[in-house]
């Protein structure tokens, strides 16, 4: 391989571009500020959950095409092109992104590196963040290394991550230079076939604010008609199937439900918005308040929903809650709808025992005043009403009568319109969805 990678910043993002990328025949060497992670990787251990992720992590090791550290001299005397892949999660108390993580690494790095090489952002940030990086590094990098920036945003899913890394949809990649372009398109040839944009800066940090904004409002748009759809006694799961027949519309991303939440579309919208209104072009994005609020009036009716069925009152009620991760298949609980709803109704009164089949760890962790339960059928015992609020195929599997017999009263809201209704409706459960009569 003609290059060597290294990956900065190991989290959901970092460790799967690492992986992958010594997958594909690269040495990789990946870096993180947390030396227990560094610790696990290295002796093969992942710190997060992702679905075939692991096997990808051994290979690597076990080639020694991939290594981990924390020496960012190590990463400067080893890559040819280092990928940036720290956070930039949501500041605290503001819209906007805290794009801290990003300077910090350029500042470890720049003064560091010695020789002739490409640093690519990949994670999400404000678009004008890669302009500025780059006069960054311009200016710590040492006289006569040619040290150049590049962005190269990155589209892949939690649960679906290797996939989405080995086979993407797009590669979109903002340059300055026909090197820089080349240096990448060799970096994805071993990817195939994979249609490329190469573009400038600011518009490829744009393809993934505005890729974020079209999903999450998508899917604010399916529980806007929710909303209607419960005030007019309509189906929300059957109008989404029908409109999905239209190829225009589609049917990804039409789930209506609890709404989204995770480490990325909340904090996306948000930041994007905030940085519009640094532009001066606030007013293009304000439907994007609009998503955000439909998005949390779904978490809010949740709880209205569950008050209703426990008697108008969570005093003195038990609720099972099953889900506690954003999203089936994966282990993170940032900006979890499910833990949320959770949380809001132990605030309320409510004796709330939450089951994940691999979010529990984390969710104990960042809620120990919850209750927890290790199987679906110890978090329902004894519930009044039980909330599915994450779609794990687990849940969608449960038996409606076994479930039945351990609850007090057999009272369910799907908050993913997930289940069987009908299968549960037969089975004595008082079954309530989220846009469904
Ligand atoms: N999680 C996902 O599915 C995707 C994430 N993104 C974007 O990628 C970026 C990273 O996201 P995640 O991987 O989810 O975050 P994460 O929080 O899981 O990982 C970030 C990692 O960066 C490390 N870090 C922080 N400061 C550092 C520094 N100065 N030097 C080296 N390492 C440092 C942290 O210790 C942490 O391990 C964000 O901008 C996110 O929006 C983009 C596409 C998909
Ligand atoms: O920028 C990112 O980090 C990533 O954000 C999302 O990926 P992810 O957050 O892993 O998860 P999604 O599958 O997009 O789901 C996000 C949330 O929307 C919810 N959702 C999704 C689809 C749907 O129809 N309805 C719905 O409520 C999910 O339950 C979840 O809470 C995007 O899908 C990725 O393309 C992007 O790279």
């Amino acid at each position: 391989m003609p290059y060597r990678l290294t990956v900065i910043g190991t989290g959901y993002l970092g460790i799967t571009h690492a992986a992958c990328m010594a997958d594909l025949g690269f040495d990789v060497l990946g870096l993180d500020i947390d030396a227990d992670k560094i610790d696990r990787l290295n002796n093969g251990e992942l710190p997060i959950h992702e679905p075939g992720l692991e096997p990808v992590l051994r290979r690597g090791l076990d080639s020694g095409r991939l290594r981990f550290t924390t020496s960012y001299e190590e990463i400067a005397e080893f890559g040819d092109v280092h990928f940036i892949c720290v956070g930039t999660p949501q500041k605290r108390g503001e819209y906007a992104a805290d794009v801290s993580y990003m300077d910090a690494a350029i500042d470890s790095l720049a003064p560091l590196l010695n020789r002739e090489c490409l640093v690519v952002g990949k994670s999400t940030v404000p678009v004008g963040t890669a302009g500025r990086l780059a006069d960054r590094l311009a200016r710590l990098a040492p006289a006569g290394v040619q040290a150049e920036l590049a962005w190269n945003p990155e589209f892949l899913r939690e649960g679906f991550a290797v996939q989405d890394t080995l086979k993407p949809d797009r590669i979109v990649i903002g340059v300055r230079s026909e090197r820089a372009e080349k240096v990448l398109r060799e970096v994805y040839e071993p990817l195939g076939e994979v249609p490329m944009v190469v573009t400038d800066f600011a518009t490829s940090e744009l393809v993934k604010t505005a890729a974020n904004a079209f999903l999450a409002t998508k899917i604010s748009f399916i529980n806007a008609m929710a909303e209607v759809c419960e005030a007019a006694h309509a189906d929300v799961k059957q109008l989404s199937e029908a409109l999905a027949y239209d190829d225009r519309i589609g049917g990804r991303f039409l789930n209506a439900g609890l709404g989204f939440g995770g480490g990325c579309l909340p904090k996306d919208i948000r930041a994007f918005m905030a940085r519009a209104g640094e532009l001066g072009a606030d007013q293009a994005l304000t439907f994007l308040r609009e998503v955000d609020a439909i998005n949390m009036r779904r978490r809010a009716r949740m709880v209205d929903l569950a008050r209703e069925l426990a008697g108008g009152s969570f005093h003195g009620c038990t609720v099972g809650v099953l889900g506690a991760a954003f999203k089936p298949n994966s282990d993170d609980i940032r900006d979890s709808p499910a833990l949320d709803v959770a949380v809001t109704i132990g605030h309320q009164g409510g004796r709330v025992t939450v089951y994940d089949p691999i979010a529990l760890d984390n969710a104990r962790k960042a809620h120990p005043e919850l209750s927890y339960g290790e199987s679906a059928l110890e978090a329902v015992r004894g519930a009044h009403v039980v909330l599915l609020l994450t779609e794990w195929q687990e849940f969608v599997e449960l038996d409606p009568e076994e479930l039945g017999a351990a609850v007090a009263t057999r009272r369910i809201v799907d908050g993913r319109n997930a289940l069987n209704a009908e299968a549960w409706r037969s089975a004595g459960w008082h079954y309530r969805a989220l846009g469904r009569p």
